[in-house]
């Protein structure tokens, strides 16, 4: 099927929907179906200055060809001389880091958690079975479409809110696993890792090793030094603890996280 070339022109812009290092993102309907995506635009500029154009490119290729119900959709991309643009999919329902905030106690129960839990790992199979890895698994980077469907949704640009307290300048350290703290290679065990501290924010509302300073916190990683409060149930601390583990290859396959009991538990 020919590739049709996308122009600006093709589109409604609506409202900005959150800001970005690269770009922003906008809500926006194209003209002759009505069909209703979200617009990322990046600056070449910005993306030359920070020498990040064959990421730029691969992120493209990849995020292009993956179909998966919990992956959000790249529709297709264009540019003019200033700017890159991405079609995406638009999830109305915006990023789990806001869900979070917006819990009563800046938590979710054990169900919905099991139950994000469960949508990120069938994703990661499937990315895995890729070989494609480190998909940085944070709210942040995670949005929740019609009927709160979550959908994994970076390019390796977070898209943050300007008021997210939690990005530094190269993001949040929270999430980084060991291995990557101490600059070894990663392999696709960080996934798993990753899926650990989310699961100890989806349930606690704060990441395992927060500290106020990037020292503390990579202190902790290194230490798998966390504390699960007493309103967790075991089969979810259990989980944590196969997850948060220091040996890369000592943690839990995804296959075997889906099989675990608390996740059976919580998701028929
Ligand atoms: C400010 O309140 C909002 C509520 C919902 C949204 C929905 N965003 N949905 C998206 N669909 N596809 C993409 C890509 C996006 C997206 O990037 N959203 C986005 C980006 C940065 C910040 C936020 N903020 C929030 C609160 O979700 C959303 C965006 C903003």
């Amino acid at each position: 099927k020919p590739k049709k070339v996308w122009t600006l022109s093709h589109f409604d812009i609506g409202r900005l929907l959150g800001r970005g290092k690269f770009g922003n993102v906008y809500l926006a309907r194209e003209k002759e179906s009505q069909f209703v995506v979200a617009l990322k635009v990046l600056f070449k500029k910005q993306i030359g200055e920070n020498n990040v154009e064959h990421q730029v490119r691969r992120e493209i290729e990849i995020q292009s060809h993956l179909r998966h119900p919990h992956i959000l959709r790249l529709y297709a991309y264009f540019h003019d001389d200033v700017r890159i643009y991405l079609i995406l999919e638009y999830a109305p329902q915006g990023t789990l880091f806001n869900a979070l905030q917006a819990q009563p106690q800046k938590r979710f129960s054990e169900s919905q958690s099991a139950i994000y839990i469960k949508s990120l790992s069938s994703a990661l199979i499937y990315l895995h079975e890729r070989d494609i890895i480190h998909r940085d698994i944070k709210p942040e980077n995670l949005l929740l479409g019609h009927k709160g469907v979550l959908k994994i949704a970076d390019f390796g640009w977070s898209v943050h809110e300007p008021n997210s307290m939690r990005m530094t300048l190269c993001g949040t350290v929270d999430y980084l696993p060991p291995e990557m703290v101490q600059g070894k290679p990663h392999t696709k065990n960080v996934d798993l890792w990753s899926l650990g501290v989310l699961c100890y924010e989806l349930l606690v509302g704060r990441a395992p090793f927060f500290s106020n300073n990037y020292d503390e916190t990579y202190k902790k990683i290194l230490k798998v030094d966390y504390k699960l409060p007493d309103h967790i149930s075991k089969a979810a601390a259990h989980l944590i603890s196969k997850l948060l583990v220091l040996n890369p290859q000592h943690r839990l396959p995804l296959d075997q996280i889906i099989l675990h009991p608390w996740i059976v538990a919580h998701t028929q």
